[in-house]
């Protein structure tokens, strides 16, 4: 069976971020030199928040995923005070400080990530697992530059829960903004705004408020910006996956089939 884990196994290093639950550092196992990501959430917070079964639900969840572009989670232990998840070191760090360093990506670059995720996600729904929180910020870079989904925190097995999210309603579907029972197509709907914010360097309902951004998603009031130039047939997509009727969004198959990726990704999942 796998070994258990401890905290003293571990050099730990400088901290990496820090979430609404727990604080994630570098860090390496003694003996093998193997460098990791631990992130630590304590036990105070789990009964304060009430997040037993949201953080159970993450373990199982990213423990049983093994893809190229979904984060491992090698494994896990707990101390009197803490729950501690090992979890893949992605190297290059945050995707999100990227698009902003660069402001919008490369029509390449950008068809490269968006091909990672769909392969990602085709993955995660074939295990019967929604995310249903792809945004920038839980997406990772490793060494070689190939992106990592992180923070299966608000992910599910199928059955579709009644929860509160928090944070930016930039990436909530629409069914998810109604709080409607939804299905795995949100994923889809978020791979479109998310292949718009890699082009364009901004989500495409931002606003000024969260009730306009939340008007603009039910309105499904998409714009393209003249500049930076986007080739028609990325407009294409994404036009084809911001649509409210979550059945008529493009399905991850298609999206893997669509001349703007097989024109512009590179199928190794990391660009030059
Ligand atoms: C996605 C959020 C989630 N994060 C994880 O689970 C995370 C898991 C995980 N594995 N590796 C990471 N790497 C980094 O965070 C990282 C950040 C910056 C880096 N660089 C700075 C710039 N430099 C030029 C290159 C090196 C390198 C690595 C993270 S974060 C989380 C959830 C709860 C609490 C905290 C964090």
């Amino acid at each position: 069976p796998e070994r258990q884990w401890c905290l003293s196994d571990f050099e730990i290093g400088k901290p990496l971020g820090k979430g609404k639950f727990g604080r994630v550092y570098v860090a390496r196992e003694r003996k093998s030199k193997f460098v990791v990501a631990l992130k630590v959430i304590s036990k105070e917070q789990l009964e304060k928040y009430k997040i037993h079964h949201q953080l159970r639900r993450e373990m199982e969840i990213q423990y049983s995923l093994k893809h190229p572009n979904v984060l491992r989670l090698y494994g896990w232990f707990h101390d009197s005070e803490n729950v501690f998840l090992i979890l893949e070191y992605a190297h290059n760090g945050e995707l999100y400080k990227e698009l902003s360093r660069k402001g919008h990506f490369s029509e390449q670059q950008a068809a490269t990530y968006i091909l990672s995720l769909t392969k990602a996600l085709a993955y995660c729904h074939d295990k019967h697992v929604i995310h249903r929180d792809i945004k920038p910020e839980n997406l990772l870079l490793d060494h070689e530059g190939r992106l990592k989904i992180a923070d299966f925190g608000w992910s599910v097995q199928s059955r579709s829960k009644r929860h509160t999210m928090c944070g930016t309603l930039d990436y909530l579907a629409p069914e998810m903004v109604e709080n409607k029972a939804h299905d795995y197509a949100v994923d889809n709907w978020t791979l479109g705004i998310l292949c718009y914010e890699f082009l364009y360097g901004a989500p495409p309902f931002e606003a000024d408020s969260q009730v306009d951004t939340f008007k603009r998603i039910m309105k499904v009031d998409l714009s393209f910006p003249s500049t930076p130039y986007v080739s028609s047939e990325a407009k294409h997509l994404i036009s084809r996956l911001l649509v409210k009727d979550s059945s008529r969004r493009l399905s991850l198959q298609r999206i893997m089939e669509h001349p703007w990726i097989i024109k512009n990704a590179n199928p190794i999942g990391v660009c030059s």
